[in-house]
Parts: C-alpha cells; structure tokens; sequence
C-alpha cells in the first residue's frame, strides 16, 4: 500500500464527485463492508484504497483481487485457500487471499463475476468471520474489511438469478457509486489539462496545446474508458505533439469516429409531414417500460432522464 495521501490523488472539479469523496472519507473511517459501483475507468480501484487507507487498519495489507479473472474452481481456492491434495494439482496448503489480508482489507473488484457457490460461501463469511477451506474441516476466523467494486448493474443481476439477492443486499449497505465522465461535464476539460501538465513534466516535454475545437470534440465525446481513456489520451498527445497545437484532426480516429457515432445515434430524423411530440414521448416512455419490465429507475436510465423527471413525465402522459 503506498504512503501517499490517495485522497489527494483523485482529482475532481465535479461538485457531484466531490460530495462522493466525502462520503468516501467518513465510510472509510466506519471499517464498513463497501461496494463501489462505476464504470470501468472511474477510479473505483483508487477509491478502495482510499477506503483502506483512511480506516485503522492503513499499516495492515491492502490485498485486491480481480474476480473476473478467476474460474469458478480457481475462485473459491484462491480465496479461501486448500489442503494439499484438495483437488487434483493442489500439491501444497495453500492458506488463500481472505487468511492473507487478515488485519486489514480484501478488495473484491468485479465481483458480479464470482460464482453462486462462491457468493454463498462469501456471504457466511461477511455474516460470521469464519470460513473453511477447500479439503479442511477447521472452521477458521480472520478480521478483514470486504470492499467490493463492480461496473455491472447487480440489482439486474439479482432479478435474473445470477447473483445472490442476499449477498447483493449485505454489500450494498453503504454504496459508493462514482459518476462517469461523461456526467462530469466540468471535468473533462480540466482533467485533460492537468494530466497533460502533468505527464508534459514527467516526460520533459512541452505541453501541447488544444484548439477549441479539438476541446469541443472531447466535450462530446462519451468516454467509454473514463478517467483511464482520458488519461492515456493525454499521454498519447504529450507524447506525439509535444510543443504544437492539437486540432480535431490531430485526435485519435477511433475517438472522432465515437463522437460521431453517438451523435447519429442521438439525432432523430424528423418525417416530413413532421410529428405528433407528445405521442412519440408518451411511447418511448412505455417502450422503456416495457424494455426494463416495469423497473422506472433502469427505464429512466435508458432515455437519459432522471428518475423524478421520468415520474413526472409519467404522470403528465398518466401512464402507470
Ligand atoms: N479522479 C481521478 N483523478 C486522477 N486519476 C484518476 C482518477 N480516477 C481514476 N484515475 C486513474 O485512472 C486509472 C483507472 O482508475 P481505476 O483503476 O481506479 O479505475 P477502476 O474503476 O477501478 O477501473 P476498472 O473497473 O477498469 O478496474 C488509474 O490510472 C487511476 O489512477
């Protein structure tokens, strides 16, 4: 675990973000079971560390683990450990990563990806401190803070049977969800800059400059990476274009051809003969309905609208 204050190294201009950061700071000192919901890119790794850094178990291990990397075997030996001869190729103990943080904090990125099996064995852990290894019949206990990230939408997960309602439940005690990019209109814009400044320094190099129309560009763009695409496209721009001007057609194909593509897919052509607005209102807001089986946050979600303003549009058109 680094030393640094890791707080200071989540930059935000965002008043959304910077209210996060401040639960973010009082969840940490609570010790509490956590998870981060974001997509990928938003910093939930950092802000685990933060969780761990800003608890009293900082000077204890800082252990993550990525479970979609694992396969369901794999999972639940890797955390909870094994006897030698547990399992076929199980040649030695192996104590496991839940013994390894003991103190301090296991951060569980992804974890919309464990398996059933292991979830159930993962929520008696959270519930009783104890657990068994693969091939032992020893009931041990260890002292660790479960912080949990994932970019997937566990609720739905839940409904489809594919992750346990129950452990969903006891994670989202204290949810932190990060905002993406793309919501933080003021950041992208101050963020490129600094990272440029930044890395420009590390690098020894001048800093490019951006055209406001370049800049124009990025504000429109969705960001599907956040803060990570955005910080290696600052990289890629110090690296190619040191000391010159950066113009639209200076910015990365895939990322112009992005910005594009949403905008087509944003803009509606209008019929000839024009259209009847409140009809075609009143029907995305049923289709949206119907697409997310009743569920008005996520259908909130897919027409961009915040759940009061979607409740207030159902009640114009009286759609129940
Ligand atoms: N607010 C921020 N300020 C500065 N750097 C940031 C910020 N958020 C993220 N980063 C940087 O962006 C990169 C991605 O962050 P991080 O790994 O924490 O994201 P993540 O949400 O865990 O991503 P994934 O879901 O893909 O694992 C890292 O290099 C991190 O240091």
């Amino acid at each position: 675990m680094r030393e640094d204050n890791i707080l200071e190294q989540i930059w935000t201009q965002s008043p959304i973000f910077e209210s996060v950061l401040r639960s973010v700071q009082i969840v940490a000192a609570t010790g509490a079971t956590t998870l981060i919901l974001g997509e990928s890119g938003t910093g939930k790794e950092l802000v685990a560390q933060a969780l761990h850094q800003g608890s009293d178990r900082r000077h204890a291990p800082f252990i993550t683990v990525n479970c979609a990397t694992f396969t369901e075997s794999l999972a639940e030996s890797q955390l909870f450990g094994h006897k030698r001869g547990a399992f076929t190729g199980a040649q030695a103990d192996y104590a496991g990563l839940i013994r390894a943080a003991d103190g301090g904090t296991l951060f569980l990125d992804e974890i919309g990806e464990l398996s059933l099996p292991v979830q159930a064995k993962l929520l008696r852990f959270l519930e009783t401190g104890e657990f068994m290894s693969l091939g032992d019949s020893r009931v041990q206990r260890v002292d660790v803070r479960i912080i949990a990230a994932t970019h997937r939408d566990l609720s739905a997960l839940a409904e489809q049977e594919r992750f346990r309602a129950d452990l969903y439940y006891r994670l989202q005690v204290v949810p932190i969800e990060l905002p993406p990019l793309r919501a933080r209109q003021g950041d992208i814009d101050w963020l490129l800059s600094r990272f440029i400044e930044t890395l420009s320094a590390r690098y020894g190099l001048v800093p490019p400059r951006l055209t406001a129309n370049a800049r124009g560009v990025l504000r429109r763009h969705p960001w599907p990476g956040n803060i990570r695409e955005l910080r290696n496209l600052a990289e890629r721009l110090v690296i190619l274009h040191a000391g010159k001007v950066v113009d639209v057609e200076n910015l990365p194909f895939a990322l112009r051809s992005a910005v594009e593509s949403a905008e087509s897919t944003r803009r509606f052509s209008l019929p000839e003969n024009g259209v009847d607005l409140e009809a075609v209102e009143s029907d995305l807001l049923r289709q949206a309905l119907a697409r997310t089986g009743g569920n008005k946050s996520r259908a909130a979600r897919l027409l961009s609208l915040s759940r009061d303003t979607f409740l207030y549009r159902l009640k114009k058109f009286s759609i129940q």
